[in-house]
């Protein structure tokens, strides 16, 4: 049974790995290699994508029950685009049953194909979403927080008077991958600001070529770091010497933050494997 505790579970640095459901058999080979990989970095917990990039929801949930049956403590994700409050509403009693350790609450992303439609949606916002699981269930509440703003925020200081709303009434912070630590900087003193000190763990990214760096930067409506724009990663060798600036870019925030206080910290693994391996062999 889990243990629910996402922050206590062990002493120094909380390690927490995202994965997401395999949606082919590539997919869930590289899958397997990935949970393989756990098996042995025994993260403290394991967040499963809810949707993320038109995955199925029926997916979602056989990853969890299967996570949850290796002894894995497993956090949910769950989105609010797309799902009326009565589905959000089974789906919150649906984690409970299966046994998942806690829920990270998020708006989520407009569907590929389209700009404007929501379908079903009656909560628009994170923060509704964790008032919600608050009152249907004891589960903790993570929420997404964005040091470089959310990319479709007006202003950042909008963006973070919401942030801070919605951190005020959880358990703990995960952010977005950022390349800047200074942005990582900045969201905590916005959030002490604003008077909310819900621990904040930072999200670390390792792209595992130029064009998953430029895909993921386009999604979170963020700069690539400066190393990409240094060389010709076509040239002999260069995707090697990419990934070993990745992985040190990565390792270099994961530390910084751990020396100026952060709990933990989490690896948006993409499903690598060798990634994750590597990330926290050399943490
Ligand atoms: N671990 C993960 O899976 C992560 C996922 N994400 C993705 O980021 C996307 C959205 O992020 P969230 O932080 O969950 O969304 P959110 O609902 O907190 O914020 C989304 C946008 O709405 C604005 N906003 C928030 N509350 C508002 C209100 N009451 N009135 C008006 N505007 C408001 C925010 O400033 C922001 O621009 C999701 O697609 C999520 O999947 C982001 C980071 C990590
Ligand atoms: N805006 C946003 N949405 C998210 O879903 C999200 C974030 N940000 N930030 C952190 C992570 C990263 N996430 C991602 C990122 C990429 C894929 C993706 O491209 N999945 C492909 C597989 C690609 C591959 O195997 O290389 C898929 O088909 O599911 C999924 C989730 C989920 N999270």
């Amino acid at each position: 049974m889990a243990k629910c505790n996402l922050l206590e579970q062990r002493a120094g640095c909380v390690r927490s790995v995202e994965v997401w459901p395999a949606r082919s058999d590539r997919q869930a080979e590289r899958l397997r290699e990935l949970i393989a990989v756990l098996q042995s970095v025994d993260p403290d917990f394991v967040t499963v994508t809810y949707g993320a990039m038109g995955s199925s929801r029926a997916r979602s949930l056989a990853l969890i029950e299967e996570l949850v049956a290796l002894g894995f403590d497993v956090v949910a994700h769950l989105a609010c685009l797309g799902n009326s409050r009565d589905e959000l509403v089974d789906l919150i009693h649906r984690y409970r049953s299966l046994g998942v350790c806690g829920v990270l609450a998020l708006r989520g992303d407009p569907p590929l194909e389209s700009t404007t439609g929501f379908g079903a949606s009656e909560l628009h916002h994170a923060s509704e979403l964790v008032e919600l699981i608050r009152q249907e269930s004891d589960l903790p509440v993570i929420v997404a927080l964005h040091p470089d703003g959310h990319p479709d925020s007006t202003d950042i200081a909008s963006d973070r008077n919401f942030a801070a709303e919605k951190l005020g009434n959880a358990d703990l912070g995960l952010t977005q991958f950022f390349f800047d630590y200074a942005s990582f900087v900045g969201l905590q003193s916005d959030m002490m600001a604003r008077g909310v000190a819900t621990p904040i763990v930072p999200g670390l990214m390792v792209p595992s070529s130029p064009k998953q760096l430029l895909r993921m930067t386009e999604i979170a409506g963020i700069q690539p770091p400066p190393y990409f724009a240094s060389a010709d990663w076509d040239l002999d060798n260069g995707l090697d010497r990419f990934r070993a600036l990745a992985l040190d870019g990565a390792l270099t925030l994961a530390r910084r933050a751990l020396e100026d206080g952060a709990r933990g910290v989490h690896l948006f693994s993409m499903n690598s494997a060798q990634v994750t391996a590597e990330f926290f062999a050399r943490l």
